[in-house]
């Protein structure tokens, strides 16, 4: 296998218990799970609260220890070349874990420093212009906004140019300008190679920026695969018939179909294609004396698989 055919992480068995706490039980947070992410691609790593999504990242990051199994990273085993897999990696953590007294562009050098790059290899300049922050390259950190701590986090996660950058919920609390300037640079950044693992709540935005999705409950892996595949697995759609504005009773509907009045007065209804036709619903909806003035079908969205697949 050549090194761009070969997954940029590949995690096998992983498991981590967390010793009990304050007399409770032991945590077992992830669960011998099994994942690989393709090099080049923009991997979404999903799953509801306490699903082990922090876990799997932090024990990508080096900050958690797993109790078993194994984690390569650009082909690197973690505990056999510690060195080698952590030079590959970059994480953009979620907490703004920045020290007040460093300015901007001392918090990128000394985090230059930690990763042993030399000064002739740093791209100080670069990373605060990519991030916008050149105006405050020499102001204290306890002075920049939320948004400039966070612009901040992503250069530092990139200061020894990383083949694979990690995003833990990087556009939560951001205002819409932040989280555009994230996401054209998180683009960019993949279309220059980097591989790109993120968790978001947003499942939009998973939807629209990841060509692959994992979804882990529990501390197991539920579902990975490419995104449009994974919107093909549901056998769900939704009509949506604009009535003409005035309420009606629910209609009567074939089996599997359900309806919804939206707040904007339309009729939606979602039903399973593969046992309900659209003329069947029409014909329901007509002869129950309702107006048909429009329709318009929606496909399904990524909520609709997480909700689906994380159930119960
Ligand atoms: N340091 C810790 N000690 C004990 N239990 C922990 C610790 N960190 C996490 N856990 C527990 O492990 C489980 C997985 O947590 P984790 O933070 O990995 O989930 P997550 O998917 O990132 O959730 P969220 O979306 O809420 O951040 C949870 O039940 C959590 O309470």
């Amino acid at each position: 296998m050549t090194q761009t055919d070969r997954p940029a992480i590949e995690i096998a068995g992983l498991s981590k218990t967390y010793a009990a706490q304050g007399g409770g039980a032991p945590k077992q947070a992830l669960k011998a799970l099994d994942l690989q992410v393709p090099a080049g691609s923009i991997f979404g790593l999903l799953g509801p609260n306490g699903a082990g999504k922090s876990t799997t990242i932090n024990i990508l990051a080096g900050l958690v220890n797993k109790t078993a199994g194994k984690v390569r990273i650009w082909g690197f085993d973690q505990d056999v070349n510690p060195r080698q897999s952590r030079a590959a990696i970059g994480v953009m953590p979620q907490e703004l874990n920045i020290d007040p007294f460093f300015t901007p562009r001392g918090s990128l050098e000394v985090q230059a420093g930690l990763y042993g790059v030399p000064k002739s290899e740093r791209w100080t300049d670069e990373l605060l212009e990519m991030v916008d922050l050149t105006a405050q390259a020499s102001a204290y950190a306890r002075t920049l906004s939320g948004g400039m701590k966070r612009r901040l986090l992503l250069a530092k996660a990139l200061v020894h140019r990383p083949r694979i950058l990690v995003l833990d919920e990087p556009t939560a609390g951001v205002d819409i300008g932040l989280r555009e300037m994230l996401w054209t640079n998180i683009r960019r950044l993949n279309a220059e190679g980097m591989t790109i693992i993120l968790t978001t709540h947003y499942l939009q935005e998973a939807e629209a920026m990841c060509d692959e999705i994992a979804i882990i409950n529990h501390g197991e892996l539920i579902v990975r695969d490419k995104t449009e595949a994974l919107l093909g697995r549901m056998d769900s759609k939704t009509l949506v018939i604009d009535t003409g504005g005035a309420r009606h009773d629910t209609p009567p509907l074939p089996d599997g179909a359900r309806a919804e009045w939206r707040d904007d007065g339309q009729l939606a209804i979602s039903y399973p294609p593969s046992r309900v036709r659209a003329d069947a619903l029409i014909d329901a909806v007509r002869g129950a004396g309702v107006p048909i003035a429009d329709v318009a079908t929606e496909a399904p969205h990524l909520e609709d698989v997480f909700v689906e697949l994380t159930k119960g």
